[in-house]
């Protein structure tokens, strides 16, 4: 199959990453997961964007837990086309996409300095293919600055083909196994 089309390389990612069994992404997600702790605790960084993890992304939520301690953590709270952050606290609930949340916030968020970013894909270029809906690109779009990004993924897939569009967010770091 030629994947010159991000929705046909977007299906592929994610079929591969389906495929990994249970074993191997136990595995896999405590490698990333300390290559992600390594890389923060150098950064420095104080005010970080993360996410609650879906099957398919590298599990992040022990490393959550671990930084709460002495960071603020924030994670999207979806809203409309895109979405804004609130501080991970529990409890957490289920929403949109089987997508977890902790409850709305109207405190006023810190100015992230570090973003950490689930992938499906990355393209040559090192642009960010997601699910499709365009959340990410419209957050990092309508904050008025702009944190390090790093992109995290179980296992790359990356294309070796220019995939993304202009409005398309790109890594300035990609941490996987
Ligand atoms: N963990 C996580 N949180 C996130 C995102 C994300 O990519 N990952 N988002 C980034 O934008 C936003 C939610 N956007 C999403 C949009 C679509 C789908 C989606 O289509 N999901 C598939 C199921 C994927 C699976 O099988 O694991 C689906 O519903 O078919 C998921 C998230 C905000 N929170
Ligand atoms: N900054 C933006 N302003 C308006 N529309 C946008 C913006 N960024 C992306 N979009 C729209 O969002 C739609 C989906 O974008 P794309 O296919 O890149 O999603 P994605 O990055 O894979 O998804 P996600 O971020 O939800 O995981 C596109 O139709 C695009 O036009």
């Amino acid at each position: 199959m030629e994947l010159n089309h991000k929705s046909d390389f977007r299906k592929s990612c994610i079929k591969r990453l389906k495929f990994t069994s249970v074993t191997s992404k136990y595995y896999k997600d405590k490698i990333v997961i300390k290559k992600l702790e390594n890389f923060i605790n150098r950064s420095k960084a104080k005010n970080i964007l993360l996410y609650i993890p879906l099957g398919i992304e590298v599990n992040v939520n022990p490393l959550i837990n671990k930084l709460r301690k002495n960071k603020n953590v924030y994670v999207p709270y979806m809203e409309g086309d895109s979405f804004k952050i609130v501080k991970y606290r529990l409890p957490l609930q289920k929403k949109k996409f089987g997508i977890k949340e902790p409850n709305n916030s109207f405190l006023k968020p810190k100015k992230i300095d570090l973003a950490i970013v689930p992938v499906v894909g990355i393209d040559a270029i090192g642009k960010r293919i997601g699910y499709g809906k365009g959340m990410y690109d419209r957050f990092f779009d309508r904050i008025s600055y702009k944190p390090t990004l790093v992109f995290t993924q179980l296992i790359l897939c990356q294309s070796d083909k220019i995939l993304s569009e202009s409005y398309d967010i790109q890594a300035d770091y990609i941490i996987t196994n």
